[in-house]
Parts: structure tokens; C-alpha cells; sequence
């Protein structure tokens, strides 16, 4: 593999890193063979959370750290043992920011915030000068508590900084960044950088949006989404089948993002038909993934409870120029068939009973990763989903859950897809 250097005038910071100049990135399904995908490992942005700021930072308790690290190494082994490269969010975002214009902009972003103040911001770009490129990557991601900022007698806070809590952030936490689904998506080789609705992640998507266009891992990517249209997220949006893709529309995605990334999808001939999913507005259904993901070619996992009531609107692209065509609504399960050209989509049940179901579907039982056709990972708790998918001849790799599900996320929602095996053809 070659080998590329990076030359960052940042304290003379030289480095090489070992990517060939050129990696195909490729993704036209939920079930394709996995080859790389994009996680965050948690880290000291989680020891931000107290009883104070969870609700805001969308986290449901207060996680133990090093159990959740040990929880979410144990998930990259079980990739990494089915072959899966894995590539970590944290070291991207390092190498990108030994590019010095990576760096520039990072650093103009987080100093752009009307909160800071001119004196506080010469002292928050004084603190950020001195870091270096992994130094920095630490900051961008778990923020910078107010103790934490370096001032002298001659250099003081002003006053923004004497007058903020003491338990507020100069920068503010990226705890959410463990789920690496929602701040970008692959559709084909393109990327899409997402648009997150809720104030506490928005700061996520200049993170993956600097990745994506400044690593050298990722060169001549074309976007076919960015963080300045209207609210997406990714996990709201399934690849179906190649050419086909369903979109939740809810909490988070809203019908003018579905409708943007029809027209932007269209336009770059990377699907012909969108289903338009609305899903209850509910912390517990926040994106599509929460209630349905793929687990075969033609099968769905499901939680019961919505599986009948789904509906879908469906997008067809129109011929040059001309407004997508809006069918429907029709029943989700039957308007994927036909979209899929499948007579029907298998569906196998989140638990077996109504309680049982409810307890599982809170608990991330339907959002499981699939590594393969039929081969999946899902969380260890949800035994009765695990059950109904072994006996429907899907293979579960458990995984532990204690305290990465705190933040309500499960395997897919912990990881973005960058190469699949491709079903097309
Ligand atoms: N795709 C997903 O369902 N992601 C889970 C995101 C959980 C995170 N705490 C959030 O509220 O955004």
C-alpha cells in the first residue's frame, strides 16, 4: 500500500500515513458483505454527562467509561473478526487536522460561536494554537470544560468567562458521536454529510464534513448531502436494494430533508425510487432504525407494534429536470416489495409478545448491523429478538450493552458503512 505524507506548517508536524491514494468507497445496501466501517470509541466526552446536562445531551444515564470503552472494544473485535476494516473517528479527525486548512477551519468554527465574546474567543484561540493535532482532535470532541482553559493574570477570561457557570462548557461535549450513523451516509461512492436536528449534535457534522474533505483516505469524494440542507439524519435512511432506499421521516429527518435528498439522489442517478416512512415523533422511534433494519437481501427486522400501521409515500425520480412523481401512502411493507421487486419482504418480530417487544425495540433489539446476508450484530439483552432471529436462520454476534446503551443507540446505529459488498450485478 502506498504510502502519502501530509505537510502541516503546525509546529512543523510531519506525517505519514498509511493509506493508498486511492480507496473505493461503496455502499448500495444494508447487507452486502461488510468491508470498512466508521465508528467512534467513546472516550472522555462521556465524562461530561452528569445529572445536569443528560436530558439535554440526549443521553438516558450516566454511563460507567471504561465499561463502556471495554463494551464497544469488544463490538470492533467482532467486526475486525469477520474481517470488517475498522477505521476510528478520532484518528481521522487527528490526521485531518495536520492539514493545515483542515485545522484553519476547525478551529474558525468553534471560535465562530456568538456565546464566546471577543476577549473569551482570543483566549480560546490562544488554548487551541498550542495543541497539536491529536491534542486538538481530544478538545473538538469531548469540549473544553470551563477549568480546563488556560489563562494568566495577563492574559484573563473577561467578562463572559467570569460570569458563566462554572458547570458550563467553553466548548461544548460531542457525547453523541459514538453513534457514527447519523453524521454521515455512503449512497454508492457518495457521501452525504448529514443535517442533525437537535442543537446538541449539530457541531458533529464539521467533524465528518473536515474528514470527508480534507483526509487524503478520501480524495476526490463527490457529496450527495450536506449539513447546510434541511434536517437528515442518517439513521433515518435504509439502502433497501440498490436503486432503493427508505427514509423516516419523524423526531429528526424531516419531510423537506427526505424530499432534498430524493432530489440530490436523483440527480446524481444513484437510486430511482424513495419510500418516505413517517414514524411516530418519540425519543423511542427517533430515527427508522429504532423500529425496522435488514438482516437478509429480502428480510426485515420489525418491531410489531408499527409493523402493520407503516406507511410509505413513494418517490419516483422524474426525467430531466421534471419534480420526483409522489405516490402512495401504501402500507410500508407492501410499497418496499415493489420497489424491491420482491413478491414480499420476510419480517421477523422484536420479541414475542407486546410487553416483551416494547421492552426490546428501547432497548436497540431492531437495531441490529448487518455484516452479511443472514449474519448480524445485535445486543446480548434482547434475548427473545435474538431467539426469533436465530430460529429465521440469522446468525447474531451478541455484544454487550450495559452502558453504550444509555445513549439509546445500538450496532447500527454505533457505525457507518463506508465499503459493502456490492448486490448490484
Ligand atoms: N440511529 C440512531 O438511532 N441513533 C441513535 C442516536 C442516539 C442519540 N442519543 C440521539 O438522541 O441522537
Amino acid at each position: 500500500m502506498n504510502a502519502i505524507f501530509i505537510h502541516s506548517c503546525f509546529l512543523g508536524c510531519r506525517q505519514t500515513l498509511p493509506y493508498a491514494a486511492i480507496v473505493t468507497h461503496y455502499v448500495d445496501s444494508e447487507v452486502g458483505r461488510l468491508g470498512t466501517v466508521l465508528l467512534h470509541r467513546p472516550g472522555p466526552e462521556l465524562a461530561r454527562l452528569t445529572p445536569r446536562n443528560n436530558d439535554s445531551l440526549l443521553f438516558d444515564a450516566i454511563p460507567w467509561v471504561g465499561r463502556a470503552q471495554e463494551e464497544h472494544d469488544a463490538f470492533a473485535a467482532a467486526l475486525r473478526g469477520r474481517g470488517v476494516e475498522v477505521l476510528y473517528l478520532a484518528d481521522l479527525l487527528a490526521e485531518t487536522l495536520a492539514v493545515d486548512e483542515a485545522r484553519a477551519e476547525l478551529t474558525a468554527e468553534v471560535l465562530r460561536s456568538p456565546r464566546l465574546g471577543d476577549t473569551l474567543r482570543a483566549r480560546v484561540a490562544d488554548h487551541l494554537a498550542y495543541l497539536d493535532p491529536v491534542a486538538l482532535a481530544d478538545v473538538l470532541i469531548a469540549g473544553l470544560a470551563h477549568e480546563e482553559l488556560r489563562l494568566s493574570p495577563e492574559r484573563p477570561g473577561g467578562l463572559v468567562y467570569t460570569l458563566m457557570d462554572r458547570h458550563d462548557f467553553v466548548i461544548d461535549p460531542l457525547p453523541n458521536l459514538l453513534f457514527t450513523r447519523d453524521s454521515s451516509l455512503w449512497i454508492g461512492d457518495r457521501v452525504g454529510v448529514t443535517s442533525l436536528a437537535m442543537p446538541a449534535r449539530r457541531r458533529e457534522t464539521t467533524l465528518t464534513d473536515a474528514i470527508y474533505r480534507h483526509h487524503p483516505r478520501f480524495v476526490g469524494t463527490e457529496a450527495v448531502y450536506h449539513p447546510h440542507l434541511e434536517h437528515l439524519e442518517g439513521g433515518d435512511v435504509l439502502l433497501l436494494a440498490p436503486g432503493v432506499l427508505a427514509v423516516g421521516v419523524g423526531e429528526r429527518t424531516t419531510p423537506a430533508g427526505a424530499e432534498r435528498l430524493a432530489r440530490q439522489v436523483f440527480a446524481a442517478g444513484l437510486a430511482h425510487t424513495i419510500l418516505v416512512v413517517p414514524i411516530a415523533q418519540e425519543r423511542a422511534t427517533m430515527h427508522l432504525d429504532t423500529v425496522c433494519t435488514m438482516v437478509d437481501v429480502d428480510a426485515v427486522l420489525m418491531y410489531p407494534n408499527v409493523a402493520n400501521t407503516l406507511s410509505a409515500y413513494t418517490m419516483i425520480a422524474g426525467a430531466d429536470g421534471e419534480d420526483p412523481r409522489v405516490d402512495g401512502p401504501a402500507p410500508f411493507l407492501r410499497a418496499a416489495a415493489d420497489a424491491m421487486d420482491l413478491d414480499q419482504l420476510r419480517v421477523i418480530d422484536t420479541g414475542l409478545d407486546p410487553v416483551t417487544a416494547e421492552r426490546e425495540q428501547w432497548d436497540d433489539g431492531n437495531n441490529t448491523l448487518a455484516l452479511a446476508p443472514r449474519l448480524c450484530v445485535g445486543y446480548e439483552r434482547n434475548v427473545e429478538t435474538n431467539a426469533q432471529l436465530e430460529r429465521a436462520g440469522i446468525e447474531v454476534i451478541p455484544i454487550a450493552s450495559s452502558e453504550l446503551g444509555s445513549g439509546r443507540g445500538g450496532p447500527r446505529c454505533m457505525s457507518c458503512p463506508l465499503v459493502r459488498d456490492p448486490l448490484r450485478g
